[in-house]
């Protein structure tokens, strides 16, 4: 009982620091909800409700009442617990996260000279399918603009956020929560992040679909997706003379209509990560992936030799991967990996992931250069809205969207 007093007292402590700002009131009605994950007595919950009811409802703030859309459950799960198993994973897919290796990805300097930065980027593309890269031109106040403004986004005022919800998969601008669906129950189990995303090129045709609030969001990303624009272009270039093929030939693969899409990622503090991921376990459906995320705070996992590898992200570097179609069209030579997000007790991170893909009638399959009498094809050719209903036919579960196109060798 001892032990229950203090935690209830650090706990009342922890929420009278958020007492403020409206804004600070939803993180209090997020961190109250957010403890029902830590203890599941039935007295603690008791507890938890009380907290919930005395230190942040009664503050009064219209801006924090749960919203009526799914998306707004983090305040509404607190006087709620039959919602609390619906946030935990089963045991074989809980994070394992003292099985985590401490063996680092590649991080690449843009500014060495050009043959030598090809043979890592080829060398990182066939042994990780996940880098690091500093020195890559994208200024770094750009970025920490992108970054603040991804976070006031997600720290905006439920009903605010209520306005972007939705689930429905057509629709181009929106945040979303993802799912786990149990194999076994078919239960859906939401994952501990909320994701915002829209396309992003050509982005001044479509700014204005986009959020005021916050205010800055519209000017930020349409300077940040320009250059990562030109950034991808030049890491498509390296990835094709790492390949041996001509500086356009990836280029020149993907850029018949392409699809531009990007997804910014909240994770906000986990009272236990033990039990619950960011993002499940994924390949990127696209072809190439550059992530922006929040320096020193540790998130990302990579799938490197059946062991989960962490990031360890570098102040001013982004993060490249490969996605499902680059692995394609190398016919198996680069890699596109699994990885997920774990959370984390303490602090919100916010990553800004933006995808490059083919476009719906773009014809995907192994490059004729790479398909010799020693290196058959391993996947047959498909039309990428092909890929995109087997991707969408998986839903829900760990994705094997690419194997469905492998092809198989006699013997
Ligand atoms: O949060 C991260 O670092 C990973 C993001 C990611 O993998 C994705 O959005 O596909
Ligand atoms: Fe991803």
């Amino acid at each position: 009982m001892q032990y229950l007093h203090s935690a209830v007292h650090s706990i009342e402590m922890l929420l009278n620091t958020f007492s403020t700002s409206p804004n600070h009131a939803c993180l209090r009605g997020q961190l109250a909800s957010s403890w029902s994950l830590c203890y599941l007595t039935d007295t603690l919950l008791v507890t938890q409700k009380r907290l919930y009811s005395t230190s942040f409802k009664q503050r009064g703030s219209s801006t924090c009442k749960a919203s009526n859309k799914s998306s707004f459950r983090w305040a509404k799960d607190a006087t709620s617990p039959m919602m609390v198993p619906g946030r935990i994973l089963p045991d074989d897919k809980k994070p394992m996260l003292s099985d985590v290796s401490h063996c680092h990805i590649p991080i690449l300097d843009m500014d060495e000279p050009i043959d030598r930065v090809i043979d890592k980027v080829a060398k990182a593309c066939e042994e990780y399918g996940f880098f690091q890269i500093i020195n890559h031109k994208v200024p770094q106040e750009l970025c920490q603009n992108m970054l603040t403004a991804v976070t006031d986004l997600f720290h905006l005022p439920p009903e605010d956020k209520a306005l972007l919800f939705s689930d429905d998969q057509a629709k181009d601008v929106r945040i979303c929560h993802h799912y786990r669906k149990d194999q076994a129950s078919q239960e859906k189990i939401a994952l501990w992040s909320e994701v915002f995303k829209h396309s992003w090129h050509p982005i001044d045709d479509f700014t204005h679909t986009l959020p005021r609030n916050p205010p800055q969001y519209r000017k930020v990303i349409a300077l940040y997706a320009k250059n990562i624009g030109g950034l991808m272009t030049l890491l498509l270039s390296l990835m094709s003379q790492g390949l041996g093929l001509e500086p356009n030939c990836l280029n020149d693969k993907i850029r018949g209509n392409p699809t531009y899409r990007v997804q910014a990622n909240y994770y906000p503090p986990c009272p236990n990560p033990e039990l619950t991921l960011g993002l499940g376990v994924h390949t990127d459906r696209d072809a190439l992936t550059v992530i922006l995320t929040t320096p020193e705070v540790q998130g990302l996992q990579v799938l490197k030799d059946e062991k989960w590898i962490a990031v360890d992200p570098v102040p001013g570097a982004l993060i490249v991967n490969l996605g499902d179609q680059l692995q394609v069209l190398s016919n198996g030579q680069y890699k596109s990996v699994l990885h997920r997000a774990i959370t984390n007790k303490t602090q919100n991170r916010v990553s800004l992931a933006m995808f490059y893909g083919p476009g719906k009638d773009t014809l995907i399959g192994p490059i004729e250069h790479l398909v010799n009498e020693k290196h058959p094809p391993r996947y047959r050719s498909y039309r990428f809205s092909e890929f995109l209903d087997e991707f969408r036919r998986q839903e829900g579960n760990r994705r094997r969207v690419k194997e469905a196109f492998e092809l198989h060798m006699n013997g």
